[in-house]
């Protein structure tokens, strides 16, 4: 999308009310205030001490930009182009499990949020409603699915299909969540959402799952979902299988070792999205904007990179972009939008985002995404 800087009145329009949240804190506080405290935590939340969830954060203010000057920056150019297919803005909203948590209408109203500005929306394996329901409210939004491998992995494949029937066109593949990570907030408050049942509509929805149950009353669709969800076997050869066993392009997400993301390119995986999940699987892992040019240097252009964990405002973005990230997902910010106002929570979050994300790119020199001039990042 190309836009024309109109000054402090767009600003204004797109921030709207006063009292509205504008920046993340703000959200995450008013998010806070509308939902249960063990729900909100849920969220909220990393894996044990929370050090990677720290360092998410930190990792961004050790960079600063150095922005170059007299480059006609009057229309930004924010367009990229991922497998063949141009997209408007370089971010996507992350794969994000059980919405339902933070507002009834769950992932129909971030899918209908993303779609007002033409932002790719990522649904999760472990999604409050169906991947069919989603795309049906996507309209032509583009969709991505999130995979959770299955330890039957007939109802993976099931999926797969249907992912691909309903009109998603790539897949993600998540790596870091082979099992749940040390989750102390949820330890403590003797929570679950998986067994609160608010991330079963794609299970229940596949008919392949359904067979498989012995029993099928509510507690047997809950234990067969614990029984498939976490998958500790799975391995690279998997990941040459599930390449074969689809048309779309494939990504894995929760890369951090350049190891990796060579092992990744040699089993044929198109994209790479250099995760630690928002801290919320291993703690103590490295942010993963650190990981990232170790990264860049060994995929060198090859295939797209993709960065999340810890993107919070627009200067987040162009640094990822800067360190060699081809886009970035965002997690967290767009469900505390969704907790706060629904669908226009999850809209106002992504203007503000989108508008930041242009002012950062034009008072830096950027005037195009897709050709990024030679903007340098220097530690702080
Ligand atoms: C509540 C919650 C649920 C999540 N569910 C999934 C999921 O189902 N699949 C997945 O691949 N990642 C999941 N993630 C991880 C996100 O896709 C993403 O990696 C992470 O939120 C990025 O970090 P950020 O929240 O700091 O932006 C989840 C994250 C949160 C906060
Ligand atoms: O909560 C999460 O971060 C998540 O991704 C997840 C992992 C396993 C089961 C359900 C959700």
């Amino acid at each position: 999308m190309s836009s024309t800087v109109k000054g402090d009145a767009l600003l204004k329009s797109i921030v709207s009310q006063n009292e509205s949240p504008l920046t993340h804190e703000e959200w995450e506080e008013s998010a806070k205030k509308k939902m249960k405290p063990h729900e909100f935590g849920h969220i909220r939340s990393g894996a044990g001490a929370e050090e990677t969830l720290r360092r998410n954060r930190e990792a961004f203010s050790k960079w600063a930009i150095v922005p170059r000057m007299l480059n006609d920056v009057s229309s930004v150019d924010t367009s990229i182009n991922l497998f063949g297919r141009k997209y408007d803005h370089p971010f996507l909203l992350a794969p994000i499990g059980m919405q339902k948590l933070a507002d009834e209408e769950g992932d129909l109203a971030s899918v209908r949020g993303a779609a007002k500005w033409n932002v790719p929306f990522i649904t999760s394996t472990v999604s409050s409603y169906s991947l069919e329901d989603i795309a049906e409210a996507a309209g032509s939004n583009p969709r991505w699915f999130q995979l959770y491998w299955s330890n039957n992995e007939k109802i993976s494949y099931s999926m797969l299909q249907r992912a691909e029937q309903a009109g998603y066109e790539a897949i993600v593949v998540t790596v870091d969540t082979v099992m749940l990570g040390w989750r102390e907030e949820d330890l403590r408050n003797g929570y679950s959402p998986l067994r609160a049942g608010v991330g079963k509509a794609n299970y229940v929805n596949d008919p392949v799952f359904m067979e498989s149950l012995t029993d099928k009353s509510d507690a047997g669709v809950i234990q067969g979902i614990l029984e498939n969800v976490y998958h500790p076997s799975f391995n690279w050869k998997k990941i040459e299988e599930i390449k074969k066993a689809t048309k779309l392009p494939v990504l894995l997400k929760g890369i951090l070792h350049p190891e990796d993301a060579i092992l990744a390119m040699e089993a044929g995986i198109d994209g790479i999205i250099v995760s630690n999940h928002g801290g919320r699987q291993l703690d103590g892992v490295t942010s993963s904007l650190d990981a990232l040019p170790a990264i860049a240097e060994v995929v060198n252009g090859k295939i797209p990179l993709i960065l999340d964990s810890g993107i919070r405002r627009g200067t987040d973005l162009v640094k990822a972009l800067i360190l060699g990230a081809s886009a970035v997902l965002l997690g967290r910010p767009y469900i505390y939008g969704l907790a706060t106002a629904g669908q226009a929570g999850v809209e106002q979050v992504l203007g503000n985002f989108i508008e930041e994300t242009r002012v950062t790119l034009a008072l830096s020199g950027i005037a195009k995404v897709a050709e990024m001039p030679s903007i340098k990042l220097i530690r702080q």
